[in-house]
Protein backbone atom coordinates (compact mmCIF):
# COMPACT_ATOMS: atom_id res chain seq x y z
CA UNK A 1 0.00 0.00 0.00
CA UNK A 2 1.64 3.41 -1.25
CA UNK A 3 2.60 5.96 1.58
CA UNK A 4 -0.32 8.57 1.18
CA UNK A 5 -2.90 5.75 1.61
CA UNK A 6 -1.43 4.42 4.37
CA UNK A 7 -1.74 7.77 6.05
CA UNK A 8 -5.01 7.89 4.97
CA UNK A 9 -6.31 4.63 6.21
CA UNK A 10 -4.76 5.06 9.70
CA UNK A 11 -5.96 9.17 9.92
CA UNK A 12 -9.74 7.35 9.05
CA UNK A 13 -9.27 4.82 12.06
CA UNK A 14 -8.10 8.05 14.46
CA UNK A 15 -12.05 8.81 15.51
CA UNK A 16 -11.97 4.89 16.42
CA UNK A 17 -8.83 4.40 17.96
CA UNK A 18 -10.06 7.22 20.49
CA UNK A 19 -12.99 5.46 21.17
CA UNK A 20 -11.72 2.30 21.67
CA UNK A 21 -9.22 3.87 24.00
CA UNK A 22 -11.68 5.72 25.59
CA UNK A 23 -13.79 2.68 26.35
CA UNK A 24 -11.04 0.41 27.75
CA UNK A 25 -10.31 2.96 30.23
CA UNK A 26 -13.85 4.22 31.05
CA UNK A 27 -14.14 0.46 32.33
CA UNK A 28 -11.19 0.30 33.66
CA UNK A 29 -12.04 3.40 36.51
CA UNK A 30 -15.70 2.33 36.40
CA UNK A 31 -14.82 -1.01 37.71
CA UNK A 32 -12.79 0.32 40.07
CA UNK A 33 -15.00 3.04 42.08
CA UNK A 34 -18.17 0.39 41.82
CA UNK A 35 -17.43 -1.19 45.37
CA UNK A 36 -16.44 2.33 47.33
CA UNK A 37 -20.66 2.99 47.38
CA UNK A 38 -21.73 -0.66 48.78
CA UNK A 39 -18.89 -0.57 51.65
CA UNK A 40 -19.92 2.97 51.95
CA UNK A 41 -23.59 2.31 52.49
CA UNK A 42 -22.49 -0.81 54.79
CA UNK A 43 -20.22 1.43 57.37
CA UNK A 44 -23.24 4.03 57.29
CA UNK A 45 -25.63 1.15 58.38
CA UNK A 46 -22.60 -0.07 60.79
CA UNK A 47 -22.83 3.59 62.31
CA UNK A 48 -26.64 3.59 62.90
CA UNK A 49 -26.83 -0.65 63.99
CA UNK A 50 -26.33 -2.92 61.81
CA UNK A 51 -28.81 -5.29 63.23
CA UNK A 52 -31.73 -3.34 63.50
CA UNK A 53 -31.64 -2.08 59.94
CA UNK A 54 -30.53 -5.37 58.88
CA UNK A 55 -33.25 -5.99 55.90
CA UNK A 56 -33.00 -1.83 54.53
CA UNK A 57 -28.73 -2.73 54.73
CA UNK A 58 -29.59 -6.18 52.36
CA UNK A 59 -31.37 -3.94 50.28
CA UNK A 60 -29.17 -1.00 49.48
CA UNK A 61 -25.77 -2.69 50.13
CA UNK A 62 -27.12 -5.40 47.90
CA UNK A 63 -28.55 -3.17 45.07
CA UNK A 64 -24.90 -1.09 45.15
CA UNK A 65 -22.81 -4.45 45.29
CA UNK A 66 -25.15 -5.51 42.05
CA UNK A 67 -24.50 -2.27 40.11
CA UNK A 68 -20.45 -3.03 40.93
CA UNK A 69 -20.48 -6.53 39.70
CA UNK A 70 -22.53 -5.63 36.74
CA UNK A 71 -20.05 -2.44 36.07
CA UNK A 72 -17.18 -5.42 36.19
CA UNK A 73 -19.20 -7.54 33.41
CA UNK A 74 -19.09 -4.61 30.71
CA UNK A 75 -15.31 -4.77 29.41
CA UNK A 76 -13.78 -4.02 26.06
CA UNK A 77 -13.73 -6.80 23.87
CA UNK A 78 -10.34 -7.93 22.25
CA UNK A 79 -11.46 -5.90 19.14
CA UNK A 80 -15.13 -4.55 18.57
CA UNK A 81 -15.92 -2.23 16.13
CA UNK A 82 -17.19 1.27 16.55
CA UNK A 83 -21.07 0.85 17.41
CA UNK A 84 -19.81 -1.92 19.81
CA UNK A 85 -18.05 0.10 21.38
CA UNK A 86 -20.44 2.91 21.43
CA UNK A 87 -22.91 0.66 22.98
CA UNK A 88 -21.30 -0.68 25.79
CA UNK A 89 -20.19 3.23 26.54
CA UNK A 90 -23.35 3.62 26.96
CA UNK A 91 -24.31 0.80 28.82
CA UNK A 92 -21.62 1.15 31.15
CA UNK A 93 -22.63 4.78 31.87
CA UNK A 94 -25.97 3.75 32.64
CA UNK A 95 -24.81 1.56 35.51
CA UNK A 96 -22.57 4.18 36.72
CA UNK A 97 -25.43 6.54 36.95
CA UNK A 98 -27.88 3.76 38.31
CA UNK A 99 -25.47 3.62 41.02
CA UNK A 100 -25.12 7.46 41.79
CA UNK A 101 -28.61 8.09 41.66
CA UNK A 102 -29.32 4.60 44.21
CA UNK A 103 -26.43 6.27 46.86
CA UNK A 104 -27.86 9.93 46.22
CA UNK A 105 -31.54 8.26 47.02
CA UNK A 106 -29.97 6.93 50.03
CA UNK A 107 -28.15 9.31 51.63
CA UNK A 108 -30.84 11.95 51.71
CA UNK A 109 -33.24 9.00 53.04
CA UNK A 110 -29.73 9.15 56.26
CA UNK A 111 -31.19 11.88 57.26
CA UNK A 112 -35.05 11.22 57.33
CA UNK A 113 -34.42 7.21 58.71
CA UNK A 114 -31.22 6.36 60.12
CA UNK A 115 -29.49 8.41 63.81
CA UNK A 116 -26.71 10.03 64.04
CA UNK A 117 -23.93 9.81 63.00
CA UNK A 118 -25.14 7.63 59.88
CA UNK A 119 -26.59 10.59 58.23
CA UNK A 120 -22.76 12.58 58.43
CA UNK A 121 -20.84 9.49 57.40
CA UNK A 122 -23.03 8.92 53.97
CA UNK A 123 -22.95 12.61 53.93
CA UNK A 124 -18.97 12.37 53.63
CA UNK A 125 -19.03 9.75 51.54
CA UNK A 126 -21.43 11.80 49.14
CA UNK A 127 -18.95 14.78 48.83
CA UNK A 128 -15.65 12.17 48.46
CA UNK A 129 -17.78 10.22 45.35
CA UNK A 130 -18.86 13.43 44.18
CA UNK A 131 -14.98 14.42 44.38
CA UNK A 132 -13.87 10.69 42.72
CA UNK A 133 -16.78 11.27 39.95
CA UNK A 134 -14.82 14.93 38.88
CA UNK A 135 -11.25 13.34 38.76
CA UNK A 136 -11.97 9.93 37.22
CA UNK A 137 -15.09 9.93 35.46
CA UNK A 138 -13.77 12.83 32.96
CA UNK A 139 -14.13 10.89 29.89
CA UNK A 140 -17.53 12.23 28.91
CA UNK A 141 -18.84 15.60 30.36
CA UNK A 142 -23.12 15.30 30.43
CA UNK A 143 -23.15 11.79 31.98
CA UNK A 144 -20.27 12.72 34.52
CA UNK A 145 -22.25 15.97 35.32
CA UNK A 146 -25.47 13.95 35.86
CA UNK A 147 -23.48 11.59 38.08
CA UNK A 148 -22.06 14.34 40.44
CA UNK A 149 -25.89 16.06 40.46
CA UNK A 150 -27.39 12.35 41.21
CA UNK A 151 -24.69 11.57 43.93
CA UNK A 152 -24.86 15.32 45.75
CA UNK A 153 -28.31 17.06 44.81
CA UNK A 154 -30.68 14.94 47.05
CA UNK A 155 -28.63 15.35 50.33
CA UNK A 156 -28.28 19.55 49.16
CA UNK A 157 -32.29 19.00 49.07
CA UNK A 158 -32.62 17.62 52.50
CA UNK A 159 -29.84 20.10 53.67
CA UNK A 160 -31.99 23.35 53.05
CA UNK A 161 -35.12 21.70 54.14
CA UNK A 162 -33.35 20.34 57.59
CA UNK A 163 -31.82 23.15 59.53
CA UNK A 164 -28.89 23.45 57.95
CA UNK A 165 -29.36 25.96 55.44
CA UNK A 166 -25.26 27.25 55.58
CA UNK A 167 -24.60 23.73 55.21
CA UNK A 168 -26.55 23.33 52.29
CA UNK A 169 -24.89 26.58 50.38
CA UNK A 170 -21.22 25.27 51.49
CA UNK A 171 -22.79 21.96 49.43
CA UNK A 172 -23.94 23.91 46.61
CA UNK A 173 -20.52 25.49 46.62
CA UNK A 174 -18.81 22.62 46.97
CA UNK A 175 -20.81 20.74 43.94
CA UNK A 176 -19.71 23.55 41.73
CA UNK A 177 -16.26 23.41 42.51
CA UNK A 178 -16.85 19.84 41.40
CA UNK A 179 -18.33 20.89 38.27
CA UNK A 180 -15.01 22.80 37.79
CA UNK A 181 -12.64 20.08 38.20
CA UNK A 182 -14.73 17.95 36.07
CA UNK A 183 -14.57 19.77 33.13
CA UNK A 184 -10.54 20.88 34.11
CA UNK A 185 -10.08 16.80 34.18
CA UNK A 186 -12.28 16.54 31.10
CA UNK A 187 -10.22 18.86 28.99
CA UNK A 188 -6.86 17.19 30.42
CA UNK A 189 -7.88 13.82 29.71
CA UNK A 190 -9.05 14.62 26.01
CA UNK A 191 -6.04 16.38 25.41
CA UNK A 192 -3.59 13.34 27.06
CA UNK A 193 -5.25 10.98 24.88
CA UNK A 194 -5.00 12.50 21.53
CA UNK A 195 -1.51 12.84 22.38
CA UNK A 196 -1.30 8.74 23.01
CA UNK A 197 -2.93 8.95 19.18
CA UNK A 198 -0.75 10.75 18.02
CA UNK A 199 2.10 8.90 19.54
CA UNK A 200 0.69 5.95 18.23
CA UNK A 201 0.47 6.92 14.83
CA UNK A 202 3.66 8.43 14.59
CA UNK A 203 5.23 4.86 15.97
CA UNK A 204 3.15 3.28 13.25
CA UNK A 205 4.58 5.49 10.66
CA UNK A 206 8.09 5.15 11.55
CA UNK A 207 7.48 1.28 11.85
CA UNK A 208 6.34 1.14 8.46
CA UNK A 209 8.79 3.35 6.70
CA UNK A 210 11.70 1.14 8.06
CA UNK A 211 10.05 -1.80 6.19
CA UNK A 212 8.29 -0.14 3.53
CA UNK A 213 9.61 1.78 0.11
CA UNK A 214 8.16 5.10 0.02
CA UNK A 215 7.74 5.56 -3.24
CA UNK A 216 6.00 2.35 -4.52
CA UNK A 217 4.70 0.98 -1.23
CA UNK A 218 6.20 -2.53 -1.47
CA UNK A 219 8.53 -4.25 1.41
CA UNK A 220 11.75 -2.69 1.11
CA UNK A 221 15.28 -4.51 1.31
CA UNK A 222 15.41 -4.65 4.71
CA UNK A 223 12.13 -6.15 5.35
CA UNK A 224 13.20 -8.79 2.06
CA UNK A 225 16.19 -9.72 3.90
CA UNK A 226 14.51 -10.41 7.32
CA UNK A 227 11.92 -12.40 5.33
CA UNK A 228 14.29 -14.22 3.10
CA UNK A 229 16.40 -15.17 5.98
CA UNK A 230 12.88 -16.21 7.89
CA UNK A 231 12.15 -18.33 4.77
CA UNK A 232 15.41 -20.07 3.94
CA UNK A 233 15.86 -20.96 7.91
CA UNK A 234 12.59 -23.16 7.80
CA UNK A 235 12.59 -24.30 4.09
CA UNK A 236 11.74 -27.95 3.83
CA UNK A 237 11.57 -29.63 0.77
CA UNK A 238 8.15 -29.71 0.59
CA UNK A 239 7.98 -25.89 1.15
CA UNK A 240 10.36 -24.64 -1.35
CA UNK A 241 11.75 -21.16 -1.71
CA UNK A 242 12.30 -19.42 -4.49
CA UNK A 243 13.52 -15.98 -5.06
CA UNK A 244 13.14 -13.52 -8.60
CA UNK A 245 15.69 -10.39 -8.91
CA UNK A 246 14.45 -8.31 -11.39
CA UNK A 247 16.15 -5.43 -12.90
CA UNK A 248 14.25 -2.66 -14.97
CA UNK A 249 16.34 -2.64 -18.65
CA UNK A 250 18.23 0.89 -19.44
CA UNK A 251 16.16 2.64 -16.89
CA UNK A 252 18.47 5.53 -17.19
CA UNK A 253 17.33 5.97 -20.82
CA UNK A 254 13.57 6.35 -19.70
CA UNK A 255 15.25 8.70 -17.12
CA UNK A 256 17.10 10.29 -19.66
CA UNK A 257 14.59 11.14 -21.90
CA UNK A 258 11.07 10.98 -20.14
CA UNK A 259 12.32 13.16 -16.57
CA UNK A 260 12.79 11.64 -13.27
CA UNK A 261 9.28 12.23 -12.27
CA UNK A 262 8.10 9.83 -15.17
CA UNK A 263 11.20 7.38 -13.90
CA UNK A 264 9.24 7.51 -10.54
CA UNK A 265 6.01 6.56 -12.42
CA UNK A 266 7.12 3.88 -13.93
CA UNK A 267 8.78 2.58 -11.05
CA UNK A 268 5.56 3.08 -8.71
CA UNK A 269 3.46 1.40 -12.44
CA UNK A 270 5.79 -1.58 -12.31
CA UNK A 271 5.17 -2.31 -8.69
CA UNK A 272 1.79 -2.38 -9.06
CA UNK A 273 2.15 -5.01 -11.79
CA UNK A 274 4.10 -7.29 -9.48
CA UNK A 275 1.77 -6.54 -6.62
CA UNK A 276 -1.28 -7.80 -9.26
CA UNK A 277 1.04 -10.57 -10.99
CA UNK A 278 2.25 -12.22 -7.71
CA UNK A 279 -0.15 -12.56 -4.67
CA UNK A 280 -0.51 -16.04 -4.29
CA UNK A 281 -0.02 -17.15 -0.61
CA UNK A 282 3.43 -16.71 0.33
CA UNK A 283 4.53 -14.33 -2.48
CA UNK A 284 6.41 -11.45 -1.57
CA UNK A 285 6.96 -8.97 -3.98
CA UNK A 286 9.55 -5.98 -3.22
CA UNK A 287 11.83 -2.87 -3.88
CA UNK A 288 15.33 -3.60 -3.60
CA UNK A 289 16.37 -0.30 -4.41
CA UNK A 290 17.06 2.02 -7.75
CA UNK A 291 15.10 0.22 -10.72
CA UNK A 292 15.70 -4.00 -9.11
CA UNK A 293 12.99 -6.05 -7.40
CA UNK A 294 12.46 -8.62 -5.91
CA UNK A 295 9.98 -11.70 -5.15
CA UNK A 296 10.41 -14.22 -2.63
CA UNK A 297 7.90 -17.51 -3.76
CA UNK A 298 7.44 -20.22 -1.82
CA UNK A 299 7.43 -23.00 -4.59
CA UNK A 300 10.12 -24.61 -6.45
CA UNK A 301 12.09 -23.61 -9.03
CA UNK A 302 9.97 -24.58 -12.14
CA UNK A 303 6.87 -22.73 -11.18
CA UNK A 304 8.56 -19.72 -9.87
CA UNK A 305 10.70 -19.56 -13.55
CA UNK A 306 7.07 -19.97 -15.09
CA UNK A 307 5.59 -17.48 -13.46
CA UNK A 308 8.43 -14.98 -13.98
CA UNK A 309 8.24 -15.68 -17.57
CA UNK A 310 4.57 -15.00 -17.60
CA UNK A 311 5.23 -11.88 -15.36
CA UNK A 312 8.26 -10.65 -17.87
CA UNK A 313 6.04 -10.91 -21.51
CA UNK A 314 3.01 -9.38 -19.76
CA UNK A 315 4.87 -6.54 -19.01
CA UNK A 316 6.81 -6.64 -22.44
CA UNK A 317 3.30 -6.78 -24.07
CA UNK A 318 1.72 -3.91 -22.11
CA UNK A 319 3.88 -1.04 -21.86
CA UNK A 320 3.14 0.56 -18.20
CA UNK A 321 1.18 4.50 -18.17
CA UNK A 322 3.90 6.66 -16.49
CA UNK A 323 2.66 10.06 -15.69
CA UNK A 324 0.78 11.13 -18.80
CA UNK A 325 1.83 8.80 -21.49
CA UNK A 326 2.40 4.93 -22.26
CA UNK A 327 6.17 4.10 -22.01
CA UNK A 328 7.37 0.25 -22.98
CA UNK A 329 9.45 -1.42 -20.37
CA UNK A 330 11.04 -4.81 -20.12
CA UNK A 331 13.10 -6.34 -16.94
CA UNK A 332 15.85 -9.04 -16.64
CA UNK A 333 15.07 -12.08 -14.21
CA UNK A 334 17.60 -13.95 -11.80
CA UNK A 335 15.38 -17.20 -10.83
CA UNK A 336 16.72 -19.37 -8.38
CA UNK A 337 15.87 -22.12 -5.64
CA UNK A 338 17.29 -21.92 -2.17
CA UNK A 339 19.24 -25.27 -1.97
CA UNK A 340 20.86 -25.88 1.41
CA UNK A 341 23.65 -27.99 -0.10
CA UNK A 342 24.59 -25.13 -2.45
CA UNK A 343 23.65 -22.26 -0.23
CA UNK A 344 24.97 -21.67 3.13
CA UNK A 345 22.63 -18.77 4.05
CA UNK A 346 19.82 -16.36 2.77
CA UNK A 347 23.15 -13.89 1.42
CA UNK A 348 24.84 -16.74 -0.65
CA UNK A 349 21.09 -17.71 -2.00
CA UNK A 350 20.84 -13.95 -3.09
CA UNK A 351 24.35 -13.75 -5.04
CA UNK A 352 23.71 -16.92 -6.75
CA UNK A 353 20.22 -15.56 -8.30
CA UNK A 354 21.89 -11.67 -8.63
CA UNK A 355 24.41 -13.71 -10.74
CA UNK A 356 21.80 -15.17 -12.58
CA UNK A 357 20.51 -12.16 -13.24
CA UNK A 358 23.61 -10.57 -14.12
CA UNK A 359 23.64 -13.11 -17.06
CA UNK A 360 20.48 -12.35 -18.42
CA UNK A 361 21.24 -8.65 -18.79
CA UNK A 362 24.65 -9.84 -20.49
CA UNK A 363 22.88 -12.38 -22.79
CA UNK A 364 20.63 -9.16 -24.25
CA UNK A 365 18.29 -8.45 -21.56
CA UNK A 366 14.37 -9.13 -21.37
CA UNK A 367 14.77 -12.68 -20.52
CA UNK A 368 14.83 -14.97 -17.48
CA UNK A 369 18.22 -16.50 -16.36
CA UNK A 370 18.73 -19.53 -13.64
CA UNK A 371 20.85 -19.84 -10.91
N1 LIG B 1 13.34 8.00 -11.48
C1 LIG B 1 14.09 7.26 -10.67
N2 LIG B 1 15.27 6.77 -11.12
C2 LIG B 1 16.01 6.01 -10.33
C3 LIG B 1 15.62 5.71 -9.03
N3 LIG B 1 16.57 4.92 -8.47
C4 LIG B 1 17.53 4.75 -9.40
N4 LIG B 1 17.19 5.39 -10.53
C5 LIG B 1 17.91 5.47 -11.78
O1 LIG B 1 18.01 4.18 -12.38
C6 LIG B 1 19.08 4.22 -13.28
C7 LIG B 1 19.84 2.93 -13.22
O2 LIG B 1 20.77 2.96 -14.20
P1 LIG B 1 21.75 1.75 -14.50
O3 LIG B 1 22.21 1.14 -13.22
O4 LIG B 1 22.78 2.23 -15.46
O5 LIG B 1 20.85 0.67 -15.17
P2 LIG B 1 19.97 0.71 -16.46
O6 LIG B 1 20.00 2.01 -17.17
O7 LIG B 1 18.62 0.22 -16.07
O8 LIG B 1 20.66 -0.35 -17.38
P3 LIG B 1 20.67 -1.91 -17.21
O9 LIG B 1 20.28 -2.26 -15.81
O10 LIG B 1 22.07 -2.32 -17.48
O11 LIG B 1 19.72 -2.45 -18.20
C8 LIG B 1 19.94 5.44 -12.94
O12 LIG B 1 19.78 6.41 -13.93
C9 LIG B 1 19.35 5.92 -11.62
O13 LIG B 1 19.40 7.33 -11.51
C10 LIG B 1 14.39 6.25 -8.55
O14 LIG B 1 13.95 6.04 -7.42
N5 LIG B 1 13.67 7.01 -9.40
Amino acid sequence: MPQDEFIEQRAAQRGRNLLLQELRESCERARLGGFFYPVAALLAFLAAGLWQWRWHALAVVGGLLALAIARCLIGPSAAPDVDEARRKLRRLWAVVLGSTALWGAFSAWTFAALPEPAPLVALLFSGAFGMALAHTMCMRTTPAVVAILCVMVPSQVVLWQGASQWVAIMWGVYMLYMLMVLRRSHREYRTRLELEEDLRHQRDLFERQSQVDGLTGLANRREFGAALARAVDGAAPARAVSLLIIDVDHFKRINDSLGHRAGDACLVALAQRLREHFREPGDLPVRLGGEEFGVVIRAARAQASQRAEAFRKALAGQPVQALDREVAVTVSIGCGQFDPARHEDADAFYGDVDAALYRAKIAGRNRTEHA
